[in-house]
């Protein structure tokens, strides 16, 4: 057929085929009149400036790589991006269509979200290098969270995940005009240093708006994930990308990867898909975690995956229908606390010395909303955590306080002044939690900074589902600074 050529390890894309007459001056002119109308301003980097953020590009600084060029991390006016680069090959002409890092700056450009890796700017110089500069997620991908992390997160986390995916995909579908993505899969997904799925790579991703270059796009995308739907250029909608979060989430809730040569059958749809038509749900969970507890839940979960797979396209429901479902899930199985963080914030080690720390600026005194309050900056702890009861006893802490984290082997003995109830320990794995008070849950001591203990309380109206304190409504009591103290694994 001449269309699908792919690779089980990267994306394809259609970079050399004659589609786009757009040359990277043309799309240029597009960024100076879109800053115009938006308030996120995407900047045009000196080259030069690029190099020295990634120390010239050296491996160190080397982040991943792609089917089509290089990530790099660096530093920019003080905050950490990542920077891609593609290398045109010199046989390109100015008149060949733009590679996959062009492609993801004309895109991204008239597209920002909450949900996706913004782009923050570009760099074009003479040479043939094209530089795309993007937020940089500290976290890795979903694919490293699911398949390389020695704790597999909880269901909580990834209902969550998943639904945050499904509104990154929901919001380039509901763009005017809509964006398809092309190659959505786990390795695309991006982690933020809160623990949010992002998305990223629009190297493939498609605007809906010109019928040419629409038309005559060779089907692309990634091993796996494709839509077999998708075999001509006439076959593209947005169902192309429900099919491939179908076979995402069937990832998400089995751990298995989309093609896995050590299975049988490799591919998780032709394993998964009968097993659910049969009814057998649990069958198809990640045997590494118990399976959520509601088989409503189970049910539910494996239906919606089933759905998005379907072979015939108009079966299939849009995102937005695959948002509503996965957000009743979402209420219904609350993230735990503390789990599924990949970065410590903060450890101590038994003598109470920092192992690797990070402080939590709080910018919000009164209620924070979400996460997005938190900005994570190096620590300079003042005290050990040992000493924390005199910094508690200190502060005079109350009645609702409820759990301080301590070290390993950590054997203070923290009470609740006002009631003596026995610490409860909370969670285990190297870190524990002792609980001040049992009767009321409120507010967690998340750590000290400088010689101060700060207590994030959470917001009364939240109640018992809110577990994941510094993602729900909270109130700050004392310093809005604190140090965050999180699971170490
Ligand atoms: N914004 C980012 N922040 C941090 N790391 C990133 C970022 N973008 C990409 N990376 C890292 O770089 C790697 C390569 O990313 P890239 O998007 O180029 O390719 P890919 O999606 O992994 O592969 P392909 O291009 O073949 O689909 C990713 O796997 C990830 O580890």
């Amino acid at each position: 057929m001449g269309y699908l050529s792919c690779n089980a390890e990267s994306a394809i894309s259609a970079a050399n085929s004659k589609t786009s007459p757009s040359t990277f001056s043309k799309k240029s002119h597009h960024y100076s009149e879109k800053e115009k109308e938006k308030p996120n301003k995407i900047q045009e980097f000196n080259y030069k400036d690029l190099q020295a953020a990634t120390n010239n590009f050296s491996d160190q600084k080397l982040l991943g790589r792609g089917s089509h060029g290089l990530v790099y991390k660096g530093v920019l006016q003080g905050r950490l991006v990542a920077i891609k680069k593609s290398s045109r090959t010199a046989q390109m002409s100015v008149t060949d269509s733009p590679n996959e890092v062009e492609n993801e700056i004309d895109i991204l450009s008239k597209l920002q979200g909450p949900r996706l890796v913004n782009l923050v700017g570009f760099s074009k110089n003479d040479s043939l290098d094209r530089l795309l500069v993007v937020e940089f997620m500290r976290n890795g991908t979903l694919y490293d969270v699911l398949h390389s992390s020695s704790r597999p997160p909880t269901w909580g986390r990834r209902i969550k995940l998943a639904l945050q995916t499904a509104k990154a995909i929901d919001t380039l579908h509901s763009s005017s005009p809509p964006v398809i993505h092309r190659d959505i899969k786990s390795a695309n997904v991006l982690i933020d240093r809160n623990f949010n799925a992002r998305l990223g790579d629009f190297g493939l991703a498609l605007r809906c708006v010109d019928d040419y270059r629409l038309r005559s796009t060779p089907p692309a995308g990634t091993m796996g994930y494709l839509d077999p739907c998708y075999v001509t250029p006439g076959n593209l909608s947005t169902k192309t990308d429900v099919f491939s979060f179908g076979i995402l989430l069937l990832e998400i809730i089995s751990g298995r990867k989309a093609i896995d040569m050590g299975h049988s059958p490799p591919s998780v749809v032709d394993w998964a898909i009968p097993l659910i038509r049969r009814g057998k749900f649990l069958a198809i969970y990640d045997p590494r975690i118990e399976p959520p507890k509601y088989p409503s839940v189970r049910k539910q979960l494996a239906v919606v995956a089933a759905k998005c797979v379907r072979s015939c396209k108009e079966r299939r429901p849009t995102m937005k229908e695959v948002v509503v479902c996965l957000s009743g899930l979402s209420r219904l199985v609350p993230i735990r606390p503390w789990n599924g963080l990949a970065n410590p914030c903060l450890m101590v080690d038994t003598m109470g010395r920092p192992v690797e720390s990070r402080r939590v600026q709080v910018n919000s005194k009164g209620k924070g909303s979400d996460d997005r309050n938190l900005d994570v900056g190096d620590a300079k702890l003042g005290l050990p955590l040992r000493n924390s009861r005199r910094v508690y006893s200190h502060l005079g802490f109350r009645s609702n306080l409820l759990d301080l984290m301590v070290g390993p082997d950590e054997e203070s003995e923290f009470r609740g002044e006002n009631d003596g109830v026995e610490p409860k320990l909370a969670y285990s794995s190297g870190f524990q939690s002792r609980s001040f008070n049992g009767r009321s849950n409120r507010s967690k001591v998340l750590g000290y900074s400088k010689g101060s203990v700060s207590c994030i309380k959470r917001n009364d109206s939240v109640g018992e589902n809110s577990n994941s304190l510094y993602r729900r409504d909270f109130k700050i009591s004392g310093s809005s600074t604190v140090s965050m103290v999180a699971d170490p694994s």
